[in-house]
């Protein structure tokens, strides 16, 4: 039977994103199309000194795995991408191309979706209201309570942020127990759903350093993350918390749980980023299709310079697979 191509979009034509997808190719990952622009790619490969046959295909269902090409759905850039250099003028085909990779999962056209790195500002500028894909794909998906969140995983660490793209400032404001609690509840039920783990526990970051010390450095680990720590475990939920973040991210504190839900970005980005920069998969949680990414950005400063790495894209190719693969079979009995 025909396999069912994983949809890869372009994200930033500036950025790294073709180019990464076609390292990614040429390592032998050959189950997605990706939607950008024959003529492009083929210059651009070009000049990065990648040789592989790309070829356009006009449907998901003309797609085959064993053709021996990149295959590619077209786009039409508004203006010829620069290395480096983002347009405001390609921001609306940047967009358009997430909505068409979204209904092409939701439809079963595609077995999941890849996202290229997208420069928010750019996006923004361009007057896109959303934070970022995640805050974006939710408003195109019907969502799990408490979603979408955000989870970044690698081989050593699972992390997700509670806040995410809203200014520090505004953290402590923003978070209530409601919240830890739905995001809890999404996390163990995605663990078990995607990776099988049954009862995973989960360690739920302070906000405060040293979580507050009783109360002396901040409120908030005290009254709201405690409260909510407390409703999760006598629901049976396996939760502890909140943890000190700063105690929480060496080896032997790895061992001892299945995910670390922080307060916002930086407090569980930069761990994973440290441990693993090239690898991280981001994983959006609670949507009704299947959305994985690379964990990085654009990197418009290495951008057509034949360096960027394909690991991290590889990595979130291999973890969509890998869930669509335990979606068919969750959904099969
Ligand atoms: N999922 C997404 O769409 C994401 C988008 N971004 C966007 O990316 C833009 C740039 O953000 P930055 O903070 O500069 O992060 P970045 O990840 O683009 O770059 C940080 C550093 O890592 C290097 N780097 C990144 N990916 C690499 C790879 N695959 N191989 C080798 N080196 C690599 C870059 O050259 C740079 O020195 C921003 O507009 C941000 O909004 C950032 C993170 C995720
Ligand atoms: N820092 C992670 C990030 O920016 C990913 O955001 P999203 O575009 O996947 O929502």
């Amino acid at each position: 039977m025909a396999q069912t191509p994983i949809i890869v979009t372009p994200g930033d034509p500036a950025g790294i994103g073709a180019e990464i997808a076609l390292k990614a190719w040429q390592n032998g990952c050959k189950d997605f199309v990706i939607l950008d622009n024959v003529p492009r790619l083929e210059s651009l490969a070009s000049t990065l000194g990648i040789e592989i046959p790309i070829i356009s295909i006009s449907q998901l269902d003309a797609f085959s795995p064993d053709c021996g090409a990149l295959q590619v759905m077209p786009v039409s850039w508004a203006v010829s991408p620069q290395a480096g250099k983002p347009d405001i003028a390609n921001a609306p085909v940047v967009i358009q191309a997430i909505k068409d990779a979204a209904t092409y999962v939701q439809s079963g056209q595609a077995a999941a979706m890849v996202t290229n790195p997208i420069a928010k500002a750019t996006l923004y500028e361009a007057g896109f209201t959303y934070p970022g894909h995640t805050e974006f794909l939710g408003s195109l998906s019907s969502l799990d309570k408490g979603a979408p969140l955000m989870m970044l995983a690698c081989d050593q660490l699972r992390v997700v942020p509670l806040t995410i793209h809203i200014p520090l400032t505004e953290v402590a404001p923003t978070i209530t127990s409601a919240m830890i609690i739905d995001a809890c509840h999404l996390i163990a039920k995605s663990l078990h759903r995607l990776e099988g783990i049954k009862d995973p526990h989960i360690a739920v970051c302070g906000l405060n350093p040293h979580a507050g010390e009783q109360g002396s450095i901040g409120q908030e680990d005290e009254k709201v993350i405690a409260p909510a720590i407390a409703t999760l475990r006598a629901e049976n939920i396996n939760v502890t918390g909140p943890h000190s973040a700063d105690t929480l991210f060496h080896a032997e504190a790895r061992a001892t749980y299945d995910a670390v839900l922080g307060m916002y970005h930086d407090q569980v980005l930069i761990p994973i980023k440290t441990i693993d920069f090239y690898g991280g998969v981001n994983i959006t949680l609670g949507l009704d299709f299947i959305r994985t990414s690379p964990d990085h950005g654009t990197g418009f400063d290495i951008a057509g310079k034949a360096i960027a790495r394909p690991d991290s894209l590889i990595a979130a190719l291999k973890q969509a697979r890998h869930m669509a693969t335990r979606q068919a079979s969750n959904n099969a009995r």
